[in-house]
């Protein structure tokens, strides 16, 4: 018989924490979402749950509430992360090959609004207590051999981690479609967009990285964190990346999601007169390409998410979101909800309804969804899923795995980058977007773009 599931919320002292989650941030195969200094890390893996097909999210969701349910829980310090936890990545598309899955880690240790903790899970027998906790935190660190680049015992110390920071040489090679068939494959979408078949349409790429001297997921990891600080750098199973997307965070009765749609690259405004962001300004919120692309989104968001809420407040205008790379359209929606058959939905019941987004697959979704099938010739796999945590409680953050590469190899990593396109698309302005898009994760690869 298996033994129950049990875990151990201790709390932990904030103050000693002075690199922030970052400085966890120390094996390849660690569970990761961060943002500024906070969020949560994972350790280890005690159980996994995965999934293909249409029902992949509330499956997921059944699966955790079963765990859960049963779960002999203390936790001392009971906010949203504290207690049991999982990480997640989901598939694109509900006919993807690629797993969805859900791993619930041995240690996690969160920060959040000035508070620190570190849970043991186990389903082991034994008694859980605070001393046992940290000695499997430092087991992890202390075995964070498999990052060349980092102190083992970084964790434990002060400031940001090294950084390697010697060019590897790495070499890029076209993935499902090299750059002239993706562009016809949006002149293609644009067509059938003036047929008057669907809006919007969000078509993506792939391209492979060889890296001859290995991949280092912590450092592609610290990387991101410490130079996209507005966005979400995750890690699950391989993923990896920085997403500046939130498809939806619950805490509690509210939720929260920010929308992009409309991008602007930054070295566009390289020699232009006046400041760069009174040119993002005019450039990005002055043209109505852009404005239209986002509205939909918005649009599209909030049509989904209308019937789990009580209340929503959106942006009645949105903002320019600046990243080292590019500027986006940006919009925050906030919403109460409401319960749905005297339950508050859980987020994974909210992806269920929002997944996919106008940001990631155009309008209408059923239309969209089918042209990417027949455009892109690609299996997006987790790019543009959902992937984030979840809590016992239905807490969770989960963004859309955007900005990222799936680690396939020691030495493989596959990116992708993908674009709204509307009527007014043009193939090449699209084509110079998807480079933008892949930079970040080229330059956390070593590779000059
Ligand atoms: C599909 C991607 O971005 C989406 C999110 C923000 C802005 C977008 C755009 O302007 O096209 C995309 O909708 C991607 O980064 O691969």
């Amino acid at each position: 018989m298996t033994s129950a599931f049990r875990t151990l919320t201790v709390p932990l002292d904030a103050e000693s924490f002075r690199g922030g989650l970052p400085s966890f941030l120390v094996r390849d195969d660690v569970l990761c979402w961060t943002r500024r200094e906070a969020g949560l890390v994972g350790f280890g893996e005690i159980a996994r749950f995965t999934v293909t097909g249409p029902d992949r999210f509330l499956e997921a969701d059944i699966w955790w509430r079963h765990l859960v349910l049963e779960a002999e829980i203390e936790d001392s310090v009971e906010c949203p992360g504290t207690g049991p936890v999982a990480f997640g990545s989901f598939a694109f598309s509900k006919v993807s090959r690629h797993a969805s899955r859900l791993i619930v880690p041995e240690i996690v240790v969160g920060l959040l609004d000035g508070r620190a903790w570190l849970t043991h899970m186990t389903f082991d027998d034994g008694d859980l207590t605070e001393a046992g906790a940290l000695a499997a935190l430092h087991r992890w660190l202390d075995t964070a051999g498999s990052s060349p680049a980092v102190e083992p015992s970084a964790g434990r110390s002060a400031g940001l981690p090294h950084t390697a920071s010697a060019a590897r040489e790495a070499s890029l090679t076209t993935g499902a479609l090299d750059e002239a068939g993706w562009m016809a494959a949006v002149t293609a979408g644009v067509a059938e967009i003036r047929t008057g078949a669907l809006e919007k349409l969000v078509l993506a790429r792939d391209i492979v990285a060889t890296v001859p001297d290995g991949v280092n997921a912590a450092e592609i990891l610290r990387q991101l964190a410490v130079r996209y600080r507005e966005c979400w750098t995750y890690g699950v199973d391989g993923l990896v990346g920085s997403t500046p997307e939130m498809l939806i965070q619950v805490e509690g009765r509210t939720a929260q999601a920010r929308v992009l749609a409309g991008t602007l690259d930054r070295r566009d405004a390289e020699g232009m007169a006046g400041s760069p962001l009174d040119f993002a300004e005019r450039v990005l919120a002055g043209s109505e390409k852009q404005r239209h692309e986002h509205d939909i989104a918005i649009q599209s968001l909030t049509t989904q998410l209308a019937p789990f809420s009580e209340a929503m407040t959106a942006h009645s205008e949105p903002f320019i979101l600046e990243l080292p790379n590019v500027w986006h359209l940006a919009s925050d929606v906030k919403a109460e909800l409401t319960e749905v058959e005297g339950h508050v939905p859980t987020c994974l019941a909210l992806i269920n309804a929002l997944h996919p987004t106008a940001a990631v697959c155009g309008t209408p979704t059923m239309v969209a969804g089918a042209l990417i099938r027949k455009l892109e010739h690609l299996d997006r796999g987790p790019y543009a899923g959902p992937v984030g945590w979840l809590d016992a409680a239905g807490n969770g953050e989960w963004g859309i795995a955007l900005r990222g590469a799936v680690i396939e190899a020691p030495g493989r990593v596959r990116l992708y980058a993908g674009c709204g396109v509307v009527e007014g698309s043009a193939p090449e302005a699209e084509l110079a977007e998807t480079w933008a898009k892949f930079r970040p994760m080229l330059e956390a690869l070593g590779i000059s773009s």
